[in-house]
């Protein structure tokens, strides 16, 4: 539903996004991952068609952005990391006056913002939105986003502003837009919040994708980045002694527990040369890595 191809937007000589090869399909939940300053905000507003791309390009539903971003804006929602809106109108004249942008009838109007505003839990509210709080904001945001019923929802940043709350709502939103079959691309610096309701993530750093799938397959690629490491865990009755295998790299031993580091998964051999040796194997396993340390060390890269 989203593919971009060696994206690329440079600022004044400044690369901030950096040949950029990202697969969204249909139906995802997609959570964008990197540090401040990564280059995420400047990619929705390429994959939005709010700016051009330097280099390469993006297609959303199969429409080229840059080429048609008025047959792309049709289809998708976008909310922005900081969301504006008229402070002395409510939030019905709001998203009224939004929707007159799409060309639709009264009826069409009166019908559809009643439905957002139900669905955002902000039907009968009498405020203005410049009386909102943040979280009513964000939910009017999100409603603004959705008026045009698009296939597709970009939103920046969503819980930046939002108290647990606010962040919970949230998440029940998304999880009920992403059962309608929106495809859903959420940006974010917070890995706990991409990872409670993402089930893919591609990870920004610098301008570059360093890595894309779900959470697990992100972690491991980023864990062994040359991707010829695994790490098994092996506990044995007895001190483990030294193996023969072209593929174990190193050993390191810490009594009778041992974390063999090998080419491949060679659990199955590792067992069986035990067996024969007559060792008493209580627990072997593939060390999964911890995704908060690998995304940490991004991070901090
Ligand atoms: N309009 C602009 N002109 C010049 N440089 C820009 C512009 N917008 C962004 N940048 C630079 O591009 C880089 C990427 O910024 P971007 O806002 O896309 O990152 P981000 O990952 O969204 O970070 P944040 O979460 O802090 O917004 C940064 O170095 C930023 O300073």
């Amino acid at each position: 539903m989203i593919q971009t191809e060696n994206l690329t937007k440079i600022y004044n000589g400044k690369t901030a996004v950096d040949g950029l090869d990202l697969t969204v399909g249909e139906g995802e939940i997609f959570g964008f991952l990197g540090p401040n300053g990564a280059g995420k905000s400047t990619t929705i507003l390429m994959l939005t068609g709010m700016i051009e791309p330097t280099d390469g390009r993006c297609l959303v539903d199969g429409i080229e952005v840059a080429k048609d971003p008025l047959a792309v804006k049709k289809i998708i929602g976008y909310l922005p990391e900081d969301v504006g809106f008229y402070g002395n109108l409510t939030a019905e004249q709001n998203l009224d006056y939004f929707a007159r942008f799409y060309g639709m009838d009264a009826r069409g109007r009166k019908t559809r913002i009643a439905e957002l505003l139900d669905l955002v839990h902000l039907d009968g509210v009498t405020q203005k939105a410049g009386e909102y709080s943040r979280g009513m904001k964000q939910r009017l945001g999100l409603a603004q986003a959705l008026i045009n019923d698009p296939k597709v929802l970009f939103l920046d940043e969503p819980t930046a502003n939002l108290d647990p709350e606010g962040v919970r709502e949230y998440r029940e939103l998304v999880e009920h837009l992403a059962a309608e079959g929106k495809t859903i691309f959420v940006s974010s610096h917070i890995l706990s919040e991409v990872r409670e309701v993402c089930r893919t993530v591609g990870l920004l750093a610098k301008g570059k994708l360093v890595a894309q799938g779900t959470l697990g397959e992100v972690a491991r690629t980023l864990a062994s980045p040359d991707g010829d490491t695994v790490r098994i865990i092996v506990e044995t009755g007895e001190r483990l002694p030294d193996l023969e295998d072209p593929e174990i790299i190193d050993i390191e031993r810490n009594g009778n527990r041992a974390v063999v580091r090998a080419t491949t998964d060679i659990r199955d051999r590792l067992a069986a040369t035990l067996f024969e040796q007559g060792m008493h194997v209580r627990e072997m396993r593939v060390e999964e890595p911890d995704i908060e340390d690998v995304f940490m060390a991004v991070y901090r890269r």
